[in-house]
């Protein structure tokens, strides 16, 4: 099997404006209310760190890990606590960060997880979102792009670990040799 790096379905100069906005909002939405940013590593860390660099509010940042794609390009719909949060989430305001929301069932399991915590309030930013492959409907609060059904890498999507720093999101070809 090899694989290459196909067409571009967000350009860098586009996520990088789109990402701008997205603060601007969420730190009109916070204001005068202190925020706790949860990572979902390891996809989330470059949207993240570009996000917190447009956000004028009080703002802490804490990771959790979760996985359940591995090095498959099809969700195993297993998903597993690899990192758990350093701090309680009871009455804190969290915004949960991810890179894509793709079936949702990641998020799903997340969200169950974090409500349980007892947080003020719980709200979803995500970069990426592919409608058409969700499975369950979640409230995502902040969306930058909707993306077509296709494999994407890019900007801290991975296939097998590789391609999470590109400054793009872009599709992946998989051919047989
Ligand atoms: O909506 P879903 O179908 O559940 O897919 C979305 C999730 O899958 C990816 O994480 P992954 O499990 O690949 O871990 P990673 O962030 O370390 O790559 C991505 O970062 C999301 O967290
Ligand atoms: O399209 C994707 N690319 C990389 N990781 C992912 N996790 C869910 N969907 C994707
Ligand atoms: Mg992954």
């Amino acid at each position: 099997m090899s694989e290459e790096i196909g067409e571009i379905l967000v350009q860098a100069d586009d996520l990088q404006h789109k990402i701008k906005e997205m603060g601007e909002q969420i730190t009109r939405d916070y204001e005068g209310k202190s925020l706790l940013l949860v990572g979902v590593l390891k996809g989330a860390v470059l949207f993240l760190a570009d996000l917190m660099r447009h956000l004028d509010v009080t703002c802490e940042i804490d990771f959790m890990a979760v996985s359940s794609y591995g090095s498959s390009t099809e969700s195993s719909g297993v998903v597993r606590i690899l990192k758990d949060l350093d701090a309680p989430l009871e009455g804190r305001h969290v915004l949960v960060v991810e890179d894509i929301v793709d079936s949702g069932l990641t998020l799903q399991y997340l969200l169950r997880t974090l409500e349980a915590r007892g947080p003020a309030s719980l709200e979803v930013c995500a970069l990426l979102t592919k409608p058409s492959r969700r499975t369950v409907d979640l409230p995502v609060r902040y969306t930058g792009f909707e993306i077509p059904d296709k494999f994407a890498i890019g900007y801290g999507l991975d296939y097998a670990e590789r391609y999470r720093g590109l400054p793009y999101v872009a599709t992946l070809t998989l051919t047989d040799d």
